[in-house]
């Protein structure tokens, strides 16, 4: 199974602190992790592989959307700040649309990511 990792500049810790704390489970199970650019750097530092793609704001949401459209992403962590401003707004609308349209799971929030976790194990 493939999940895409993301995380707005203001979440970036929390995404970190997210995967060090859930590194067995993450390592344990069968998965492989797609990441917009940043992200995936971050990610990396905590051991994971990750496959990184474009940085958010030059299209990184845009791929990982096609992924989600292709069938190929499974499920997705989209740390979002709801307090920033994002000059790549409508990509980021448009890969929660596609979620919401594709039925992918999709967590925005530490909390919701356990979640989904735990569904796996
Ligand atoms: O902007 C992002 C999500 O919209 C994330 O991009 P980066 O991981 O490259 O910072």
């Amino acid at each position: 199974m493939e999940i895409a990792l993301i995380a707005h500049d203001g979440k970036k810790a929390e995404m970190v602190n997210f995967l060090m704390k859930h590194k067995e489970a993450l390592n344990k199970n069968n998965i492989a992790f797609i990441a917009t650019g940043t992200t995936g750097k971050y990610a990396e530092q905590t051991g994971l592989k990750v496959t990184r793609y474009l940085s958010g704001p030059l299209g990184g949401d845009a791929q990982i959307a096609a992924r989600v459209v292709e069938g190929k992403t499974n499920m997705v962590f989209f740390f979002r700040d709801p307090m920033g401003k994002h000059p790549h707004e409508p990509d980021v609308n448009m890969l929660l649309r596609l979620c919401d349209v594709h039925n992918i799971p999709l967590a925005t929030n530490p909390a919701t990511a356990e979640m989904l976790l735990d569904h796996l194990k």
